[in-house]
């Protein structure tokens, strides 16, 4: 499938042929067999099953692979920055500052020491080194806790982690990646943990913010439902490959026998008849069936 025009002239992420292998030697596993897409100021979702990769692709994004993690690519960029080769400093400035990271659980991203809005404030000094003033931080913090539309902003600052919810905590997590003032965010899984409505909320705050901002999103997610509804286009994964990558318009005709069965997968009135394929072969098998590298 080809990339959009809009996302081909100018990628904000590409990935070119990414491995992504654990353990060394001939005790090398690979997760991830050389997978290829780019991100434009578009809502991208990466769906599979759970094992699919999706997790160590956006690590491997951030650079943020665990230890034993061997990740090789012909091309991983984000803009012009080489993310193989950039240095850990360089890095260090991307990772919150350009490429926001949102999480399942924010109590594992949150200090439980330190009230919300302290940390918030704490993101923009770091990323704003020279306009490092307590007061303007403090201003940042409470007009970007509105912007994630919490009320109450001055009271809920003040709360430590614990004392909020876990969709109050998302919205904190978004407040202190956007205020820095990222191109892009990788959500993993950021709504599993919370409960439908609450989750519908967060999605379309997530979905305003990133329109509003022109930015790009990679959403990470087991939910081909919760993907199509928010994202522009998606990648669908299994066993660290890309099966096929569609418009999230275009998903209803996806004609992959992989996609059909994650679709069938959706409740229907129908759905006594739709079952998810049973994969027991490698699949690669299935690449021949239209599909993306
Ligand atoms: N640190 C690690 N060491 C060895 N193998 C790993 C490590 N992290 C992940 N893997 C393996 O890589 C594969 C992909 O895992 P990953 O977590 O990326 O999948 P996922 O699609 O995000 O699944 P989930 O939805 O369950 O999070 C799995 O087979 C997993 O066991």
């Amino acid at each position: 499938m080809m990339d959009t025009a809009k996302t081909a002239t100018n990628p904000l992420i590409e990935a070119k042929n990414l491995r992504i292998a654990f353990g060394r030697g001939e005790a090398a596993v690979e997760v991830v067999h050389g997978i290829s897409f780019t991100l434009g100021r578009e809502k991208l979702g990466i769906v599979g099953e759970s094992g699919a990769g999706k997790s160590t692709i956006g690590r491997a994004i951030m650079r943020l692979s665990p230890p034993g993690a061997r990740v090789t690519a012909d091309r991983l960029t984000f803009k012009d920055v080489d993310l193989l080769k950039a240095s850990e400093k360089e890095m260090m400035r991307l990772r919150g500052r350009r490429i926001g990271l949102i999480l399942q659980d924010p109590k594992y991203s949150l200090n439980p020491v330190v009230p919300v809005g302290e940390q918030i404030a704490e993101t923009w000094r770091l990323h704003h080194p020279g306009r490092a003033g307590a007061r303007e931080a403090a201003e940042r913090t409470l007009s970007i806790l509105e912007a994630v539309k919490i009320r109450d902003p001055r009271r809920v600052a003040k709360l430590y982690p614990h004392e909020i919810s876990g969709g109050m905590g998302q919205r904190v997590m978004i407040a202190m990646m956007l205020i820095a003032g990222p191109d892009v965010l990788i959500a993993d899984e950021p709504t599993s943990a919370l409960d439908v409505t609450v989750r519908l909320e967060v999605l379309t705050l997530l979905d305003e913010l990133i329109e509003s901002r022109g930015l790009g999103l990679i959403l990470i997610s087991h939910d081909l439902n919760l993907v199509r509804r928010f994202c522009d286009r998606v990648v669908i994964m299994y066993a660290g490959r890309i099966m096929e990558t569609l418009k999230a318009s275009e998903l209803d005709k996806a004609e992959h026998p992989y996609t059909r069965g994650l679709l069938g997968s959706l409740p229907s009135i129908h759905s006594e008849q739709r079952r998810l394929p049973v994969l027991t072969r490698d699949p690669a098998w299935l690449l021949g069936a239209g599909a993306a590298r």
